[in-house]
């Protein structure tokens, strides 16, 4: 349906020709038209402006008075494709278990794989579906979802085929991502190339056959995966067409950040614990930084050095991380309201990195992530406030009234 959204009193985030993420000064400049119109049709931005120039169309009208406007929320980083919950690890932590302490006593990783085992395809879809109607109804409009609960042949696949129902059923962006090494299995334990073979060898080339991916990944991490394995999956998937995406120094680093920028990856994701060469490295890159501050929230681990990333020109991506263990949350405005408080973004920098920085970091930047001519109309509405610096100020609260995705009201 064609629409003229009019008095919106902040349309956010407005750009033309912008063909490359945003970085250093860019990210402080966030554009914006004061009592605009918007002009919806056949899904797509068709024309934006202030309301003296506003076309008087015989199609339907709806007034946005006191109103923000942003493009909907880009969401780079998700494992929201999983079985059951982890709030019992949850508790663990509470008295004193560490996350580490937890997975060396099979919890994690491992058990959201045992519970993914056994769940039968459609109840995984079930389960998944009523999560990535939650966000939508949050304001977020396009996502990435990883495997990588799967940890068999059959079940990696299994979540890999619910990511592409999700993707055919919902109007929201989706992008695949073949999480290829995620953890080990037990009967893995003493022969980690096997299972990365198995991955590589028999698994990818039928997530690819059936183009169930769009991405690969693997968690770099000292006790999961090493800087061979790094530089073997992003090789292996580059010969395959998928470009890496990758879990990276979220608790120790040790030269992921270079492998992966050698491999090309396009995102690097965690950098919780951040080296001076790790920088260096991304600041001779085009790889973009993924911060997910909700992770460090729920774990108490520190929160990615931002600011120092900015300041050397790396672009700078939000994300949730959204996944049964470190992070089982998929508020992308909570997320927001974290980068400013606790890693000192202005709202600026927080709405750029997660709307179209968290485009690029998806390759949808010519689709969706700014208030564009001819890109989706995917569009965050938010309550009556003064700016839309209050979406940070108004921590945990939602302050999104309505969601366009692709020019028609969400409505789960
Ligand atoms: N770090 C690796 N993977 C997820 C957590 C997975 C889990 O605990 O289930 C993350 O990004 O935080
Ligand atoms: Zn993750």
């Amino acid at each position: 349906m064609d629409v003229l959204l009019t008095d919106i009193k902040q349309l956010v985030q407005v750009r033309e020709g912008q063909e490359t993420p945003l970085r250093g000064e860019e990210m402080k400049q966030l554009p914006l038209l004061e009592n605009a119109f918007l002009l919806v049709s056949e899904g797509r931005i068709a024309a934006y402006g202030p309301m003296e120039q506003c076309p008087g169309l015989e199609i339907p009208r709806k007034s946005l008075a006191g109103r923000a406007v942003l493009p909907g929320w880009c969401d780079s980083h998700t494992h929201l494709v999983y079985a059951g919950n982890r709030s019992g690890e949850f508790v663990d932590r509470i008295k004193g278990l560490s996350y580490a302490e937890i997975a060396e006593k099979g919890g994690g990783i491992l058990q959201s794989a045992k519970l993914l085992e056994k769940t039968e395809e459609d109840e995984l879809y079930r389960q998944s579906a009523q999560r990535l109607e939650e966000i939508m109804t949050l304001g977020t409009t396009a996502v990435e979802i990883k495997s990588g609960y799967g940890l068999t042949p059959e079940a990696e696949l299994k979540m890999l085929r619910v990511i592409r129902r999700l993707k055919e059923n919902y109007p929201v962006e989706v992008r695949a991502t073949f999480l290829a090494a995620h953890a080990l299995p037990l009967e893995f334990k003493e022969n980690k190339s096997a299972f990365v073979d198995l991955m590589l060898e028999e698994v990818l080339p039928e997530v690819v056959k059936e183009g169930l991916a769009d991405y690969i990944d693997l968690f770099c991490e000292k006790g999961y995966f090493d800087l061979d394995d790094t530089e073997r999956v992003i090789q292996v998937g580059q010969e395959y067409g998928l470009a890496a995406k990758i879990h990276v120094n979220q608790f120790h680093a040790f030269g992921g950040v270079q492998k992966a920028v050698e491999g090309r990856a396009l995102t690097v994701d965690h950098l919780e614990e951040l080296r001076e060469e790790d920088v260096k490295s991304l600041q001779a890159s085009d790889t973009l930084a993924v911060a997910l501050p909700g992770c460090s929230h729920f774990l108490s681990i520190p929160y990615t050095p931002v600011k120092r990333l900015m300041e050397a020109g790396v672009p700078l991506v939000l994300a949730t991380d959204y996944n049964p263990g470190s992070a089982p949350s998929g508020n992308m405005s909570f997320v927001v309201s974290l980068a400013c408080v606790k890693m000192q973004m202005t709202p600026e920098e927080a709405i750029n990195a997660a709307t179209l920085n968290g485009a690029f970091a998806m390759g949808l930047e010519k689709e969706v992530g700014s208030i564009s001519l001819g890109k989706k109309a995917n569009l965050l509405v938010t309550r009556p406030l003064e700016s839309y610096a209050e979406i940070p100020y108004r921590f945990a609260h939602n302050l999104v009234e309505e969601v366009y995705i692709q020019g028609e009201i969400w409505n789960p």
